[in-house]
C-alpha cells in the first residue's frame, strides 16, 4: 500500500472566532506582558473583535492511495445530481462496514405538519419536513447545528448539517465516518446520545441529544469555576474518554468546544469527526485538530492514545486558569516542553496541577493513560462517593416504594372498614342494599336488569374500582370520595345510569378532571387490560346509590369531603 502525505493549513470559521474573541476579553485577570504571543490572554470587551483569528487548524493528512472502506455501492445516497435530492438514511449500525439505509419515508405526522404548512412538501427537504428549525447553537469547521423541535414528538434536539457538500467519495466517506462513531458511543454517559443521521443535496444531517451549553461557553459564562467542578468535570470526560481508547480509538479533537454539558451537569464527548483508530491514524489517514490543543509528537506525525490525554491536560489547564490557549508561537513551545506560566498555574491546588502537568508530559510515554488517572485518589473518592450517591438514590427509591405500598394496604384497610361497617348496619337492619339483580343497567335508553357480576357480587356493596394511573392529573394529592363522586353525577347527569361497560370505564378513569374522563375512559380502560400487573387496582365499597339511579347519589353526600387515601405517586 502506498500512501502520500499532504499536509494543509485550515482556518476555522470567522463565526467561531469571532465568537471566541468576543469572550476572549471576559477573562481576567490579565497577566504581566512580556511578550506578544506569550501571555496573549483572553479578554473581553464586550463586542466581537473581528480582527484576530482563531488559530488556524494545521492539518496533517495521510491519505489513503487506497479507496476507503465504504462500499459505494450499497449507498443510494451519491453525489449524483438525481440521487442526492433524495434523503437516505445513513446507519452503521447493522454490522456491515457502511450500511446506508435506503430512501426514507416521511412520517405521517411529518407529511401532516409539512402540508399544512404554505410551501409544498415536495419541494421541503428531509430535515425541514421533520424539525422546526429555531436556533443556531454553534458552528465549528465541518458543520453547524441547529435546535430543532421534532415535529413528530415535539421534542428538542440538535441537528448538525455538514457545511461543504460532498466534493467526492472520499469527502464523503470521511463525514460518514463521523455517523459511525457517534453511533458507535452513543450509548455511553459520557458522550453524546445520537439519535439518526442521513444524507440529502449532498450534505450529512446528524440528529442528536439537545445539551445545554458547551464547556466553552459555561467558561464563559462562569469565568472562574470552583476546583471541585473541575474535577467533576475531569472525571466525566476520563470516562468518556475511557471508552475510546478502550476501543484503541483516538479522538484527536479533544478541546472545550467539543465537550458538551447537558441538563443535568453532564459533560459529555462530542464531535467524533476526526475519531480514528491508533493502528491506522500513522497508517492511513489521520487529521489532528485544534493546533492549540494538539500535542507536540503529533508534529512528528505520531498519533497515540497519549495525544488526547494531552489534549485534554491543556483543555484542563484552560479551564482551571482561564487561561488563553496559544496556536503558535514561544508560549505554545513552552507549554510543551513542561514550561506552564506560574503566574496561572500558582491559582490552582498542588494537587490539580500535577494531575496537569502529569497529562502535559512532553514526552508522550510518560503521559498518564486513562487508567492510571482515574486511579488518582480524589478521582476514586469522587467516584466512590458517586457510588455511596447511586446506593442512596436506590435506597430512597425503595422507601418511597414501600411508602406507597404501605398507603394502599391502609386504604384496603379502611375499606375493609367501610366493608364491615356496611354489613353491620345490614344486620341491624338501618342500611337495605340492593341486590345484583334489582341493579338496573341501562343498554342504551332501555333499562335492563343486570347480570350479577363481580363487582356486584358482595351483597349490597358494590364495588367501586378505580385504577392509579400516575401520569394522570390526581397524581400527588389528597384523594377524597367526592372527587370520585363529583365525576359520576357529571356523568349520570348526562348519560343517565351508566351501563356495566360504561360503569367500568368510569371507576378506570381518573375523575379528577372530568374534562379528561371522556379520554381517559378508553386509555384506561386499555392499560388495564394490557398492563393488569402494573396496575394499583383499590377496590373501595361505596354506598350502591351511584348505580341504582341519579337521585340515589345524592345519599352519599355524607361521604363527601371525606378524605379517602393520600396517592404518593413514585416520581420515577
Ligand atoms: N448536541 C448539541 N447540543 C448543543 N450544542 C451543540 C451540540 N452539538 C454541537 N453543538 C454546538 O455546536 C458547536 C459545533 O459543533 P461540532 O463541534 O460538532 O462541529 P464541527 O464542525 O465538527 O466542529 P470542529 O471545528 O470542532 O470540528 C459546538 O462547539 C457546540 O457549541
Ligand atoms: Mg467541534
Amino acid at each position: 500500500m502506498f500512501f502520500h502525505i499532504t499536509t494543509q493549513l485550515q482556518y476555522k470559521k470567522n463565526n467561531s472566532i469571532k465568537q471566541r474573541n468576543n469572550m476572549d476579553k471576559q477573562r481576567l485577570p490579565m497577566p504581566e506582558i512580556i511578550n506578544d504571543d506569550k501571555h496573549r490572554h483572553k479578554q473581553f470587551n464586550g463586542h466581537f473583535d473581528s480582527n484576530r483569528f482563531r488559530p488556524p487548524k494545521v492539518k496533517t493528512r495521510y491519505i489513503a492511495v487506497e479507496n476507503n472502506n465504504l462500499n459505494r455501492s450499497q449507498s443510494s445516497g451519491s453525489c449524483s445530481a438525481n440521487n442526492s435530492q433524495i434523503a437516505h438514511a445513513i446507519s452503521f449500525r447493522g454490522g456491515s462496514e457502511c450500511s446506508d439505509a435506503g430512501i426514507l419515508p416521511t412520517s405521517p405526522s411529518a407529511a401532516a405538519a409539512a402540508s399544512s404548512m404554505s410551501t409544498t412538501s415536495c419541494n421541503m427537504s428531509h430535515f425541514e419536513q421533520c424539525f422546526e428549525r429555531l436556533t443556531k447553537l454553534g458552528e465549528g469547521s465541518f458543520g453547524e447545528v441547529f435546535q430543532v423541535r421534532d415535529r413528530s414528538d415535539s421534542r428538542l434536539y440538535a441537528v448538525k448539517i455538514s457545511k461543504q457538500l460532498f466534493r467526492g467519495e472520499q469527502y464523503r466517506a470521511e463525514r460518514l465516518e463521523e455517523v459511525r462513531r457517534y453511533e458507535e458511543f452513543s450509548g455511553h454517559e459520557n458522550c453524546i446520545r445520537f439519535i439518526r443521521a442521513w444524507e440529502q443535496y449532498d450534505r450529512l444531517f446528524m440528529q442528536m441529544e439537545l445539551c445545554r451549553e458547551s464547556l466553552e461557553q459555561y467558561l464563559y459564562r462562569c469565568r472562574h469555576i470552583p476546583e471541585d467542578r473541575i474535577w467533576h468535570i475531569l472525571l466525566d470526560l476520563l470516562r468518556g474518554l475511557k471508552s475510546l481508547h478502550d476501543r484503541n480509538l483516538i479522538h484527536l479533537d479533544i478541546k472545550l468546544e467539543n465537550v458538551l454539558i447537558d441538563d443535568d451537569d453532564t459533560c459529555k464527548l462530542a464531535d467524533f469527526g476526526l475519531v480514528i483508530d491508533v493502528d491506522k491514524a500513522n497508517n492511513h489517514q489521520a487529521t489532528e485538530g485544534d493546533s492549540r490543543y494538539m500535542a507536540p509528537e503529533i508534529l512528528q506525525g505520531h498519533f497515540s492514545k497519549a495525544a488526547d490525554i494531552f489534549s485534554l491536560g491543556i483543555a484542563m489547564l484552560e479551564l482551571s486558569c482561564y487561561m488563553d490557549l496559544p496556536s503558535n508561537g514561544p508560549l505554545w513551545h513552552e507549554l510543551r516542553q513542561g514550561k506552564l506560566p506560574e503566574e496561572f498555574i500558582s491559582k490552582i491546588s498542588v494537587e490539580l496541577q500535577q494531575v496537569i502537568k502529569c497529562m502535559m508530559s512532553p514526552d508522550p510515554r510518560q503521559r498518564a493513560t486513562t487508567e492510571q488517572l482515574l486511579a488518582h485518589p480524589r478521582l476514586v473518592r469522587m467516584q466512590k462517593q458517586e457510588k455511596s450517591m447511586v446506593t442512596l438514590k436506590l435506597l430512597s427509591k425503595c422507601f418511597r416504594r414501600s411508602r406507597r405500598a404501605f398507603w394502599l394496604k391502609m386504604c384496603n384497610l379502611k375499606t375493609a372498614a367501610y366493608r364491615c361497617l356496611f354489613y353491620l348496619l345490614e344486620i341491624l337492619h338501618l342500611y337495605k342494599p340492593i341486590t345484583s339483580s334489582q341493579t338496573p343497567m341501562y343498554n342504551g335508553n332501555t333499562a335492563t336488569a343486570a347480570p350479577s357480576s363481580p363487582s356486584t357480587s358482595v351483597a349490597g356493596v358494590p364495588r367501586l374500582e378505580f385504577q392509579l394511573v400516575g401520569s394522570t392529573p390526581i397524581g400527588n394529592r389528597d384523594c377524597y370520595i367526592s372527587d370520585f363522586l363529583l365525576a359520576m353525577d357529571m356523568d349520570l347527569s348526562q348519560h343517565g345510569t351508566p351501563t356495566a361497560c360504561e360503569r367500568e370505564n368510569l371507576v378506570n378513569s381518573t375523575p379528577i378532571n372530568h374534562n379528561h374522563l371522556t379520554a381517559n375512559r378508553q386509555r384506561s380502560s386499555s392499560a388495564r387490560k394490557t398492563r393488569p400487573e402494573k396496575s394499583n387496582l383499590l377496590s373501595v365499597d361505596e354506598n350502591c346509590s351511584f348505580v341504582s339511579s341519579p337521585s340515589k347519589v345524592l345519599e352519599t353526600s355524607s361521604f363527601r369531603g371525606k378524605k379517602l387515601f393520600t396517592l404518593d405517586v413514585d416520581e420515577e
